[in-house]
């Protein structure tokens, strides 16, 4: 059977993103009443308890994470962004852009989240486990390398991928990102870097503005190796899946990646706030199938998913335990309360089929 890692802390759900700088940042002036960020601890805390309940912690290898050190941070980040979060790490702060908040000792618990990234990283590529899910809060994949961004403080698959290797011999990774919104972060990280192949299926044009085109394709050396699939809002399993099969399945087969890592957000799910797309736990299960026998293919099923977005605490749990299920090869799944499988336009549509043909036709520079 599989072994899988799995990294949480508790202190991931003592991030602090408070009321006062979320989307609708509360001011009475403005009639803007207070609402939690939508970036709080419930969503990924309710994933680590239905662990829990089903007993599914109990056939995971535990992983301890550890700080990022600062060198460790620096290998992404510029010194002024460090110098930004560690200056306000004793009163609390922002990222950089306003939408990413922080409490007294975020800085700490960032370190924590992009270090359960690395520890699950070098677990993975050690073989003490097959695969591996990192839980961690914040999220990473908006950070760039001088400011955080979209809740994100730290690039935490960035920050892990330098990091391991340094120390790993792993000569090329894939990063696959299933979060409704663009991964910007790591392929800003890995733009000319033919050695990342940063791969993005998001929301057409939701967050960050203007980016996540297909145009966008890397530079220099690194040309062909950012792929991006901006799919219509709307779009679900049928979109998803067949986006799965004739892009992400096709440019790992070409890329030959000595690991995988998912940047796991979800929040493409039916019932999520902010995206608005419209996947199930089944969506998900089977797209994490897809890329696990790909993985089993190509790298001896070396896959790391580093947990980012996702905002629907009553439906992320379901959708997040489907897929560490398949990463522990748990053969009998968990049935979800209720399921919008049978929602009207689950399968695939024109206009999603036309995003999908236009990023299918880049792979030949893979
Ligand atoms: C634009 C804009 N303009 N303004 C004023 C604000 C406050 C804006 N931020 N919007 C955002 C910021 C972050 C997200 C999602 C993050 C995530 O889940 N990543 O995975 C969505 C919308
Ligand atoms: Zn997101």
């Amino acid at each position: 059977p599989m072994t899988t890692g799995y990294v949480y802390h508790e202190l991931y759900g003592w991030h602090d993103t408070g009321t006062h700088a979320s989307l609708a940042p509360a001011d009475p002036r403005r009639g803007i009443q207070p609402f939690h960020h939508l970036e709080n601890p419930e969503a990924k805390r309710r994933v680590h308890e239905l662990l829990v309940v089903t007993g599914l912690i109990d056939r995971l290898t535990r992983l301890t994470p550890r700080p990022a050190t600062d060198e460790e941070i620096l290998l992404v980040h510029t010194p002024g962004h460090l110098a930004r979060l560690t200056k306000a790490n004793d009163t609390g702060g922002d990222g950089g852009d306003g939408s990413t908040p922080f409490g007294r000792g975020g800085l700490d618990i960032a370190r924590l989240a992009a270090g359960g990234a690395i520890r699950a990283a070098e677990a993975v590529l050690e073989g003490k486990v097959d695969n591996a899910y990192a839980l961690v809060r914040p999220p990473g994949h908006h950070a760039v390398p001088d400011s955080g961004m979209g809740f994100c403080m730290l690039a935490n698959i960035a920050i892990a991928l330098r990091a391991v290797r340094r120390t790993h011999n792993v000569a090329r990774v894939a990063v696959v990102d299933i979060d409704v919104h663009h991964g910007n972060g790591t392929q800003t990280v890995f733009w000319e870097d033919p050695n990342v192949l940063a791969l993005s299926l998001h929301q057409d044009r939701f967050f960050p503005p203007n980016s996540g085109f297909v145009t966008e394709r890397g530079a220099g050396a690194g040309f062909g190796y950012t792929l991006n699939l901006p799919l219509p809002p709307g779009t679900g399993t049928g979109g998803y899946l067949e986006a799965t099969r004739r892009v992400v399945l096709p440019a790992l087969r070409r890329f030959k990646p000595d690991l995988i890592v998912v940047a796991a957000g979800f929040d493409a799910n039916a019932l999520d706030p902010l995206g608005r797309m419209m996947l199930t736990p089944r969506a998900y299960r089977e797209m994490a199938r897809m890329v696990l026998d790909a993985a089993a293919d190509l790298c001896d099923g070396r896959v790391l998913c580093v947990h980012e977005g996702g905002y629907a605490a009553a439906y992320v749990p379901f959708c997040a335990n489907a897929v560490i299920e398949v990463l522990a090869g748990v053969t009998e799944p968990f049935r979800e309360p209720f399921s919008f499988d049978n929602m009207g336009q689950q399968e695939l549509q024109p206009h999603q089929d036309a995003a999908i043909k236009a990023t299918e036709a880049l792979l030949g520079d893979i």
